[in-house]
């Protein structure tokens, strides 16, 4: 093939900004359709882990994220009612030595404008509403709102949790209330210095955990708190909250906690979904990246790192073989499915852990994190971390894809 490949992506969020800077990157001819008028991103936290820090950097964004994002030396698991510290993993000093990369704090907002950036403006069309998607014998096309028509050589549907081009592709079966909401708020950190602390914080529960971490360069503190819950019946799968609320979901909990919760602002809540893993993420031309093709609990922090290293396989594959397309999706999804699959079933666990209900349950967790630092007080914890020690920036297609396994058994919990 000697022209140009002409890639549709569906959805401009973190995994279809960060395909089509990295199709672009390639000299491949991307567009990018976005249903909103404009970006608006929420004020909350993204925690970008070594392997998502890679594609950063790879993406040419170190800089960026040195400037905008936040350095945490560590994170500290504690006791939801007495505070007390059940376990610390090093972050600042030990992910470099260990996985070659960083672990960052970002705000959302600063990620998504780090990646849009990347992308020529000329091809990012805004209020363009995909609502079907069909693959034709040489081209594949995505059908607008306004009646407009893309012909390319391939469409992605990167278009979030709800995706219109998964339904198309694959029926729809809607994702399923998980039992968890999620609120996030944030609190301007500017008159109340004593709450910035370089280290994050996560505090375990009955039925909950609650993660506080600094970022906008330490001049915001993001608050993500998770409670079970039996339903969701709200219409919209997010709505504006109240500290009120949060409050009253966490009585009882830490007085230190309680006090943080009780300056928090803009306060949202979340009804969180997911689905069972795919078995294939693509037909024909057309396939699915991101929450689109694995829409996952956010309690090992991956979804947007897990989308947007699939958007940076999914552009080397299409590099490599922009003459034989159903090739290209084949190695696609013999690289990604297998660890987005691991990944979205390891958070559900995650969760459980997080969440145990008796305080006996929560004292054996406890002794076993303690059980592991005593027998290696040398030890981050994070040696075997098979999350953090994925490198997309080295896949190599072909022979990368057919002979990458998944690494070792996680050891330690990964900070969330
Ligand atoms: C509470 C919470 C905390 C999280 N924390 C982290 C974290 O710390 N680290 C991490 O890596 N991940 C985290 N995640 C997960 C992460 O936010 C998502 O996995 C990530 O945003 C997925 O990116 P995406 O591009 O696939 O989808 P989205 O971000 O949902 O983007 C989809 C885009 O497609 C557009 N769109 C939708 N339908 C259409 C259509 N029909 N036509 C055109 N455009 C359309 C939408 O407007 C949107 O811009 C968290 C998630 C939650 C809920």
């Amino acid at each position: 093939m000697n022209r140009k490949l002409r890639i549709g992506v569906i959805g401009g969020g973190i995994g279809g900004a960060a395909l089509t800077a990295s199709l672009q990157q390639r000299g491949m001819e991307a567009h990018l359709f976005e249903r909103t008028a404009a970006y608006k991103e929420v004020g909350a936290g993204v925690q970008m882990t070594p392997n998502a820090v890679k594609i950063l950097k790879a993406l040419g964004l170190g800089d960026e994220l040195q400037r905008l994002g936040y350095l945490p030396q560590a994170i500290v698991g504690r006791n939801w009612r007495t505070g007390r510290e059940k376990f610390r993993t090093p972050l600042s000093d030990a992910c470099p030595q260990l996985f070659g990369a960083e672990f960052y704090h970002l705000h959302r907002a600063d990620l998504l404008a780090m990646l849009v950036g990347l992308v020529d403006p000329r091809h990012i069309t805004h209020n363009a509403r995909c609502m079907a998607v069909l693959n034709q014998d040489e081209a594949a096309v995505a059908r607008f709102d306004d009646g407009q028509e893309f012909e390319a050589d391939v469409i992605v549907g990167a278009d979030g949790v709800h995706s219109v081009v998964r339904d198309a592709l694959f029926g729809g079966d809607a994702p399923r209330f998980t039992g968890h909401i999620c609120w996030r708020a944030s609190i301007p950190l500017g008159e109340r210095p004593d709450f910035i602390s370089p280290v994050s914080a996560v505090w375990l529960g009955p039925n909950g955990h609650v993660v506080t971490y600094a970022i906008s360069g330490g001049r915001l503190l993001n608050i993500v708190a998770v409670s079970e819950a039996a339903d969701w019946q709200e219409s919209s799968w997010h709505l504006p909250s109240n500290r009120d609320e949060l409050m009253r979901t966490f009585s009882g909990w830490h007085p230190e906690l309680l006090r943080i919760l009780s300056c928090a602002q803009n306060v949202l809540k979340w009804g969180l979904f997911d689905r069972d893993p795919m078995r294939h993420w693509s037909r024909g031309r057309i396939t699915l990246l991101g929450d689109a093709a694995h829409p996952m609990l956010p309690f090992l922090a991956q979804g947007a790192a897990m989308a947007m290293e699939d958007g940076y396989v999914l552009a080397c594959v299409l590099a490599a073989n922009a003459g034989d397309i159903p090739e290209a999706l084949r190695l696609y999804e013999a690289e990604r499915l297998p660890r987005t699959s691991r990944v979205q079933l390891t958070a559900r666990e995650r969760g459980k852990i997080y969440h145990l209900p008796t305080p006996w349950q929560q004292f054996r967790r406890d002794f076993s994190y303690k059980l592991k630092a005593m027998m290696n007080p040398n030890a981050s914890g994070l040696e075997a971390n098979w999350v953090f020690s994925y490198d997309a920036t080295a896949f190599r297609p072909p022979d990368g894809a057919a002979t990458r396994g998944e690494p070792s058994e996680e050891t330690r919990p990964i900070p969330g």
